[in-house]
């Protein structure tokens, strides 16, 4: 494919992922299914243009006078951010063979424009979402913005119940990549996205030494106060992410209940349990919280990983940053409420409730951990700092959260931690 047909290619892409809520992914693999013409070349540059204009999308949006069509954003992208001047760009735009056709006059004026990429920071989110970063962040929020547009790396969680740091590291080494250790988990190793590594098919992966887990998502287990013997419940166990971390923080005695109201989800969990060589009980539960009756005030830790945005993992599905709305964070809120009011009935007297997301927004963190608060008075908040004594985080590690830490809650970020962003505040119930 020429440069130019690879740009049209992508413009093509970037409506269809506009039109739809399929993630990113799923269409990029369909469209080189449909056209096996494009090379192993076409395709990854066609990817990268992709998610460089998804990225930036608000941006190019502003730039180009608030088209939102992917040819916009695409001319937008070769004037903001690659820097092309208006002769290369029409160099491309000529409406030769299966490039796109000329630019139009309101085309060329945009990239007369020469605006700067970091002026367009204000309008890089929904403004909804810039707002709450500013009531969170105050002058930081820029920082934020900035960091939530970047590319995240890939995070492994060693399997410390099947293999050491060291054996997963010379494994990785011969297969040709370069982990470095992550800062804040003991157990989390670190690879570069790009080339984007494949470790599914190593067999380590197979034989469950390892498993791919944001260093962010590792360390709200290794907080949550799961300990071996422990009765741990995870109560939004979902494909079981989590599941696996708190069963390591367990060393893998005690009795790890992981539920769901998605049945599918749970099923999904199965495989990795096997794969980590580890075991346990999965529950289904109703929309009411029914199932888990007999935990009633059983539980030494429940771990409610609650529905979210998903905001905190926009580096990786830049496509969920546009299709958010307040209306669905005003959702979430009410249902992180309810679902934690469900959760509370299994803690024991005495035991922990950790509540998390996998969110940057204050509607989803500290608004809900302050009206959780508000409304469970024997719910009492538990300092990070009394949590971050894990043998499973670094020495850097305890020391770096406690200080991050606001009272019982904490926050990750791409911008904080260089993880994803990830939110956890703790409570003891009253004895
Ligand atoms: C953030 S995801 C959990 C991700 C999972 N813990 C992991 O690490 O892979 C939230 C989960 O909450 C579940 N959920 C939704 N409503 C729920 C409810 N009322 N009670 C319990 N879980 C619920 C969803 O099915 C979803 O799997």
């Amino acid at each position: 494919m020429t440069p130019a047909a690879r740009l049209a290619a992508a413009a093509a892409i970037i409506d269809s992922i506009s039109q739809g809520r399929q993630p990113a992914d799923a269409v990029l693999k369909a469209w080189s299914q449909q056209n096996r013409y494009a090379g192993s070349g076409d395709r990854r540059a066609i990817a990268e243009r992709v998610y460089q204009v998804l990225r930036a999308r608000g941006r190019l949006s502003a730039f180009m006078g608030g088209r939102q069509d992917g040819r916009a954003l695409i001319v937008g992208a070769l004037s903001l951010l690659d820097g092309a001047t208006l002769e290369e760009i029409e160099g491309l735009y000529n409406g030769e063979g299966y490039g796109p056709r000329p630019l139009s006059k309101h085309e060329r004026g945009r990239i007369m424009a020469h605006e700067d990429a970091a002026d367009l920071a204000e309008v890089a989110l929904p403004d909804f979402v810039t707002a709450d970063l500013k009531a969170v962040h105050g002058d930081r929020w820029r920082d934020e913005v900035e960091a939530l547009s970047g590319r995240a790396p890939v995070d492994l969680r060693v399997n410390g119940l099947r293999a050491t740091i060291e054996e997963v590291e010379a494994e990785l080494r011969g297969a040709g990549l370069s982990p470095q250790r992550t800062e804040l988990s003991g157990w989390g190793l670190r690879l570069d996205a790009e080339p984007a590594p494949n470790v599914q098919p190593l067999d380590g992966f197979q034989n469950g030494h390892f498993e791919i887990q944001d260093e962010a998502s590792q360390v709200v287990g290794w907080l949550s106060g799961a300990f071996p013997g422990a009765t741990v419940v995870d109560y939004c166990a979902g494909g079981g992410g989590k599941t696996l971390g708190l069963v390591q923080a367990m060393q893998g005695q005690g009795a790890l209940i992981a539920c769901d109201v998605s049945a599918k989800r749970l099923d999904n969990v199965k495989p990795r349990l096997a794969r980590a060589g580890v075991e346990a009980d999965l529950r289904l539960l109703g929309t009411n919280g029914g199932g888990v009756e007999d935990l009633n005030g059983q539980a030494d830790v429940v771990f409610v990983d609650a529905p979210c945005s998903g905001s905190g993992a926009w580096r990786r599905r830049p496509e969920d940053s546009w299709r958010l709305t307040a209306e669905e964070v005003a959702r979430l809120h009410a249902l992180q409420l309810r679902i934690l009011g469900q959760a509370t009935k299994l803690v024991r007297p005495g035991g922990r409730l950790a509540y998390v997301t996998c969110s940057v927004l204050g509607a989803e963190n500290e608004a809900t951990a302050a009206a959780f608060e508000a409304a469970h008075a024997d719910f009492k908040p538990v300092p990070i700092a009394d949590a971050a004594h894990s043998a499973d985080l670094t020495e850097a590690g305890r020391e770096r959260l406690t200080a991050l830490a606001q009272g019982n809650r904490l926050r990750l970020s791409p911008a904080a931690t260089g993880t994803d962003g990830f939110f956890i505040a703790l409570y003891e119930r009253a004895a």
